[in-house]
């Protein structure tokens, strides 16, 4: 039987895309290769990222992969020996995560929709959160995913330290959702000095609205998080 709303052309509003971001070096890691082609669970942390964006349920149009451009041949070998089949563009990066953005950005030709900016290196990311951060920005315009911290925090100053109050803090991660048009606008103005994320661009031009993200949404920044994100994937694994 014909379901009728297949039929149906798709408004270019709801269209979704993801770059997602892995032009980086991996410095902190301080491994032999860049941190993204490190292997979890016997495959390279990227292609376990590329698939959390390929999940069908999302409905994901085009994906972008930014890789340094030294890398090109890295990824090629490493899709050949895992048999990745998912459809992908590969674009350069640039010197700074800003730059890669920017660059992947360029690569999407859409008038509208909704663009996810997400890191190569948050591997664990849950569907959920992923639907939840393209929903939010569909209806805001501009969203991002954040916990709540767990820790207490404190600021520095030229005394010390003072207090800060975690209830008035989250910590942000990816995905970061935003309509295309607005995306664009932002990336248009000057790199910020002060940049870490794509909500810290759009911001001035737009409410950043937060979604509830996820502990385990672990960004792989240091040799530790190589362990925390092996132990959840293997219970992802047994409970998705
Ligand atoms: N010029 C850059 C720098 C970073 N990234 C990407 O942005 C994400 C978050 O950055 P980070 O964790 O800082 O990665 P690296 O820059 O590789 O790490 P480090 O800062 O330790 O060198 C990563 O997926 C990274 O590959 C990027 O696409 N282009
Ligand atoms: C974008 C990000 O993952 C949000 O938490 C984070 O700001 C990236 O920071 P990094 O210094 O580039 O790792």
């Amino acid at each position: 039987m014909n379901d009728s709303k297949s039929l149906r052309p798709q408004d270019p509003k709801t269209l979704r895309f993801a770059i997602i971001v892995a032009g980086g070096s991996g410095t902190r890691m301080g491994a032999d290769r860049p941190k993204q082609f490190l292997e979890l669970l016997g495959e390279p942390v990227l292609l376990h990222t590329l698939r959390r964006f390929a999940e069908p349920t999302l409905g994901v149009q085009e994906l972008v992969l930014v890789l340094p451009p030294d890398q090109f041949s890295t990824w090629e070998q490493l899709c050949r020996q895992h048999q990745v089949q998912i459809p992908h563009a590969v674009v350069a990066g640039g010197a700074t995560r800003w730059a890669s953005v920017r660059n992947g950005l360029a690569h999407l030709p859409a008038p509208e929709g909704v663009v996810a900016v997400h890191d190569g290196v948050r591997p664990l990311t849950p569907t959920r959160v992923i639907e939840a951060t393209f929903e939010a920005a569909y209806n805001h315009g501009a969203a991002v995913a954040a916990v709540v911290p767990k820790d207490s925090v404190r600021g520095l100053n030229q005394q010390g330290s003072y207090a800060l109050n975690r209830a008035r803090l989250r910590l942000v991660q990816t995905p970061q959702c935003f309509s295309l048009d607005l995306l664009r606008r932002a990336y248009q103005l000057p790199e910020l000095t002060t940049f870490t994320d794509d909500a810290s661009v759009v911001e001035d031009l737009h409410p950043i609205h937060l979604v509830e993200g996820d502990y385990r949404n672990l960004k792989i920044t240091t040799p530790e998080d190589m362990l925390v994100a092996e132990a959840i994937l293997r219970a992802q694994q047994l409970t998705p």
